[in-house]
């Protein structure tokens, strides 16, 4: 017997839109990106794995690493929570000084996972159907994951994914919003939503959009095919590096040289590589508010789905099944 379909309005976060923002002058800037503070609290309590910030990793360069490998870094709340706050310390860490010379020296972060699959999307087996599926969830979980990744993409930093495995589902999403995805030979990405009886909820629709013309979003998030390394890098998505299995904190780092450091080896300027980047952004519309307001649309859609009858069945077949039923990939 199919579940009862989920009143879709049912309990509305209130994260004011842009609209209301600009209604109202009093909003400081930005207000829309302050994560909520009950969903912080709120999804502290669900599921296992963390998210860590190395600050400088190497020089110049941070490092966020997913920890969940025995879930192939599938993404629980509280991972989410760690994310967001990775992100804030990134914010904080960027903040320019009076005196250029004082400033950070941070110019780029590699995003990568742990045993280098990047992230096989929500953790599923993290949170009880009756929390996952309670209108008020698939809200919660998709402005925060669109906030932190509309501010991952905001930083004045040079963002790239690490990959040498998988980046499934929102993990494709996540892949998808750093600048650049530098991948192995074995690395699939998989927009598998469709199948998840939903449409993307981290950004992923808005992300695919940005680098790939209208009629091929459409045939990837429509069919949910994956997309292996040679078809990445025809597509412009990734650069493949050789070798069976890389490295990928050593990978993202050796990538993101180029921006570190000059032709002779001697650091670049952070403060004049962070302002390039920050105009690069504005130019192409990476992390502006029109790009929150195709968020905003976004999430409508999901929420609209998570938790209706096609969602829950995918999820219950997910979480009922044996391994070699589902990795069809
Ligand atoms: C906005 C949310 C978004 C959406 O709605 O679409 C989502 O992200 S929903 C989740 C979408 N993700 C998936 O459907 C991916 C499911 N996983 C796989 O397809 C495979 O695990 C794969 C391809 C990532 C790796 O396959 P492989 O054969 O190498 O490993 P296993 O399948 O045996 O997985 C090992 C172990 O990890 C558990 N696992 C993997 N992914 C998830 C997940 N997303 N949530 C919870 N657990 C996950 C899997 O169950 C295995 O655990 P075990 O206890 O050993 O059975």
């Amino acid at each position: 017997m199919p579940a009862r379909p989920l009143p879709v309005n049912a309990i509305r976060l209130d994260v004011p839109t842009l609209k209301q923002r600009h209604k109202s002058n009093f909003l400081p800037r930005n207000t829309y990106l302050k994560p909520d503070t009950k969903t912080l609290k709120d999804f502290k309590s669900f599921g296992s794995g963390s998210v860590s910030l190395a600050p400088r990793y190497a020089p110049g360069i941070a490092l966020i690493e997913l920890r969940n490998a025995e879930k192939k870094n599938a993404m629980s709340p509280k991972m989410m929570v760690d994310l967001t706050r990775a992100v804030g310390d990134l914010e904080t860490l960027c903040k320019d000084t009076e005196d250029e010379k004082e400033g950070s020296d941070l110019v780029g972060v590699v995003l990568c996972g742990e045993g280098g699959d990047l992230c096989s999307g929500f953790d599923l087996s993290s949170t009880p159907p009756t929390k996952a599926f309670h209108p008020s969830f698939s809200t919660q979980m998709s402005t925060l994951m669109h906030q932190t990744l509309h501010r991952l993409r905001r930083l004045p930093l040079i963002t790239l994914a690490s990959i040498s495995g998988h980046a499934i589902g929102g993990g494709a999403e996540l892949a998808l919003s750093c600048d650049y995805r530098l991948i192995s030979p074995h690395t699939r990405l998989k927009f598998v939503q469709i199948g998840m009886g939903v449409t993307p909820g981290w950004g992923g629709g808005v992300y695919l959009q940005s680098h790939l013309r209208h009629g091929k979003v459409l045939e990837i998030l429509g069919t949910g095919r994956s997309l292996g390394a040679e078809e990445l890098r025809r597509l412009e998505l990734a650069e493949v590096v050789d070798g069976e299995k890389i490295c990928v904190r050593e990978a993202g780092v050796e990538f993101l040289r180029k921006f570190t450091h000059d032709a002779q080896g001697n650091l670049r300027p952070a403060h004049v590589v962070r302002e390039m980047k920050r105009l690069v952004s504005a130019a192409s519309g990476v992390g502006t508010e029109e790009e929150w307001e195709m968020l905003e649309k976004e999430r409508e859609s999901f929420v609209r789905l998570w938790g209706q009858w096609a969602n829950r069945q995918a999820v219950e077949k997910f979480v009922g099944t044996g391994k070699g039923e589902r990795n069809n990939l």
